[in-house]
């Protein structure tokens, strides 16, 4: 119950935005007077995708650790949900999935996510455990002992157990490391539906490829440092069209360049799209080229793709290294 002379002041806290999923301010970390992290500062939106990367030693898996209270950090502030990071009561709404994890070998898959439930102080019924192991494409295995897994099925287990509390942020370090491609793409289309219900996730994976798909921003750590952070559209710059014609006439050329700035190398013809693309710039472009007679072969989105930023940031990072 709230006083009513406090009311206006509780309305005025309930009417704010919610908190972010992820805060955090001037992580630190040093391990055997080497910084592990320096200065990490970045935020999770309520339902945001956020991928952090960065090679091997970058400092994304101590990051995660701080952030969930884990690791002390040497200075800095981490918030999830809107309460402390290592707030019991936050972390409980919280689902994680460590790089480096095993799970008691005599336990049958349906009894490490019951052991969970209850460790979570939640409870579901036989079916919802059930559902939860065959989401992760396990629903065959629920009985079978944890000893007799494979990296992979051990894997898909771990995201079982970081959803089994219906989290409102999922951190999932390494989700992917040891999954054949068919569980990749089930992880993604997991990711996908948490987005959709609104849940947020923190994604550490050295799959560049997955991070682009599911992703709305990047962080990319290197050297403990935050390297560069944003949307792909920030990161990865403007969209553009490649197109391959051949029978193009002056007025064509002229509706091609309407559409943006061209580049030609023999019949294919590079177009930078508007960043106020409606959806219909480019069947219409399409319509109107060939309405003009233009033979058209091929239209294809390009955009540098998000390894090939990766790298060039990293290689720019050790080019002004100290
Ligand atoms: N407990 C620890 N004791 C000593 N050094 C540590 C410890 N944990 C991490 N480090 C060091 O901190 C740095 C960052 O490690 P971290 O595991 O966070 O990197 P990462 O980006 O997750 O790497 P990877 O992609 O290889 O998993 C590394 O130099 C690592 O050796």
């Amino acid at each position: 119950m709230v006083a009513d002379h406090l009311r206006p002041a509780a309305d005025l806290v309930a009417a704010l935005p919610p908190s972010p999923a992820v805060w955090c301010t001037g992580l630190r970390k040093r391990y055997r007077g080497r910084h592990a992290v320096d200065d990490v500062s970045f935020q999770v939106g309520r339902g945001e995708v956020v991928g952090l990367l960065g090679p091997n030693g970058a400092g994304k898996t101590t990051v995660i650790k701080m952030l969930l209270g884990l690791v002390h950090p040497d200075s800095g502030e981490a918030m999830l949900l809107g309460g402390r990071s290592g707030d019991p009561a936050a972390r409980a709404r919280v689902g994680y999935l460590p790089e480096l994890f095993r799970y008691q070998p005599w336990l049958t898959a349906y009894e490490v996510l019951t052991l969970h439930m209850r460790l979570a102080g939640i409870s579901l019924t036989e079916r919802d455990r059930r559902d939860g192991l065959a989401r992760v494409g396990l629903g065959e295995r629920a009985g079978d002992r944890v000893g007799g897994f494979s990296k992979g099925m051990q894997q898909r287990l771990g995201l079982a157990v970081a959803l089994v509390a219906a989290p409102e942020l999922v951190v999932l370090d390494e989700p992917t490391s040891a999954l054949d491609p068919v569980g990749r793409a089930d992880v993604r289309d997991i990711v996908l539906s948490l987005k959709e219900r609104g849940v947020a996730v923190l994604l550490n994976s050295h799959l560049i490829g997955e991070v682009e798909r599911v992703c709305d921003r990047v962080v990319i750590l290197d050297r403990g440092r935050v390297a560069a952070s944003g949307s792909l559209a920030e990161l990865l710059g403007q969209r553009e069209l490649r197109l391959h014609l051949t029978g193009l006439t002056p007025p064509a050329e002229s509706r091609l360049a309407e559409t943006g700035v061209v580049e030609r190398e023999g019949d294919w013809f590079t177009v930078a799209l508007p960043a106020d693309d409606d959806g219909v710039l480019v069947p219409d472009l399409v319509r109107d080229l060939a309405a003009l007679d233009v033979r058209v072969h091929a239209v294809e989105p390009a955009r540098i793709s998000l390894e090939a930023r990766l790298l060039g940031i990293l290689r720019a990072g050790e080019g002004g290294a100290q």
